[in-house]
């Protein structure tokens, strides 16, 4: 089953609580927050206050985007605030087996996330391990960018040695998503589409899940 998940980075942090709820009546399946601290990447964003603030307002998963510097240094506060996934940068751990097992012994999911430059080869040794892998398609940083299309056979490679490996991850994709490149990256393997401008960007919400997910659901079920 392919998801889609709501990327709040778009969102009117005005009116935050009135965002999530009209997405979550529509019938997405996560909320993605972006979490950016200024140093990893050049933007700031939310921290774990506003993790821990919509917690309550909604029954959607948290998955969390940690664009962070040191994050072994935040996954405790992370985890107490609510998350349900927390994905770090594979080039932002030093020691990455370590902080994806720091992860799991919380009762959270462990996501490791490539910028397009990082190969899958990076990440090949603790693939058995984590429980998603998120392919960024625009370099992190910022909401509304251009997909890029070169990432597009990344995912098909990483769908192949899932297969191959019978492993169990979750394939993600962030950046761009639109519902023209949904397709292509569900097409592709992606079981998770993160949408920020195409969904949160748009007056009819309602107009611009259903696209999303008319465009993907051809590839329900495999
Ligand atoms: O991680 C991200 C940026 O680093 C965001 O999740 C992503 O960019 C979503 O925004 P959009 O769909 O507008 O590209
Ligand atoms: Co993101």
């Amino acid at each position: 089953m392919k998801k889609i998940a709501p990327s709040i980075l778009s969102a009117n942090f005005a009116r935050l609580q009135e965002e999530i709820n009209e997405v979550e009546q529509l019938g997405v399946d996560y909320l993605h927050i972006d979490v950016m601290d200024g140093h990893f990447v050049p933007n700031i964003t939310i921290g774990p206050l506003v993790v821990e603030a919509i917690k309550p307002i909604t029954k959607l998963p948290l998955d969390v985007h940690l664009m962070i510097e040191n994050p072994d240094k935040y996954i405790h506060t992370f985890v107490k605030a609510g998350a349900s996934i927390i994905t770090v940068h594979q080039e932002a751990c030093t020691h990455l087996h370590r902080t994806i097992q720091q992860i799991k012994k919380h009762d959270v999911k462990a996501g490791v996330s490539l910028n397009p430059a990082t190969p899958i080869s990076t990440i090949q040794h603790i693939l058995p391990d984590v429980d998603l892998v998120l392919i960024m398609t625009v370099n992190p940083g910022f909401g509304g960018q251009t997909f890029i299309r070169e990432m597009v056979p990344k995912i098909e490679a990483l769908a192949q040695i899932r297969n191959d490996y019978h492993y169990d991850f979750l394939i993600e994709v962030d950046g761009g998503i639109n519902e023209k490149t949904a397709f292509t990256c569900a097409k592709a393997g992606a079981d998770i589409l993160v949408a920020g401008s195409a969904i949160f960007g748009q007056e009819d919400r309602k107009h611009a899940i259903h696209t999303i997910r008319q465009s993907i659901e051809r590839f329900q079920g495999e």
